[in-house]
């Protein structure tokens, strides 16, 4: 299985520590094809273009995209639109607080394909292991 794990890279920085978290935990799924997003030094020098076509070329690719939406990013939603424009199973995660989440991510919520979870620091891996493990992917 493979996972596209999105996180604020532009949009901010302050969550880099918890997406460390999440993609090792995810790294105990899947392969993570995104795993640079949980890196400290982001030492790509390649171009917005190369990023752009390489990453969607890994969004295509993938079986599920895992989203931490806390820190808003402009790349965070266009990733998120382009999946589900892909029908890609999608998880969003959400801590409440302080921030609302937009209304274009919590809205797009269908309890299926498009799952949106407010959780707590602290419950981060408990909460991949539910999701994994209920996790039904379509026939290819
Ligand atoms: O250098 C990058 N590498 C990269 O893979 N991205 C992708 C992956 C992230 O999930 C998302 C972050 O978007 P933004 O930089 O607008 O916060 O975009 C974004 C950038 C910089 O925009």
């Amino acid at each position: 299985m493979k996972v596209y794990f999105c996180g604020s890279i532009r949009g901010g920085r302050d969550d880099v520590e918890l997406y460390l978290r999440i993609v090792t935990k995810l790294k105990s799924f899947a392969t993570v094809l995104t795993e640079h997003v949980s890196h400290r030094e982001l030492g790509d020098a390649r171009g917005d273009r190369f990023i752009h076509d390489r990453d969607l070329d890994w969004l295509r690719q993938s079986d599920v995209v895992v989203a931490e939406v806390t820190q808003p990013s402009l790349g965070v939603g266009y990733e998120l639109g382009r999946a589900v424009d892909m029908k890609k199973k999608v998880f969003c995660l959400f801590r409440p607080t302080g921030r609302r989440l937009s209304a274009m991510i919590r809205g797009a919520e269908d309890g299926d394909s498009f799952v949106v979870r407010d959780y707590a620091e602290d419950d981060i891996e408990k909460i991949l292991d539910e999701f994994f493990s209920n996790l039904k992917l379509p026939k290819m």
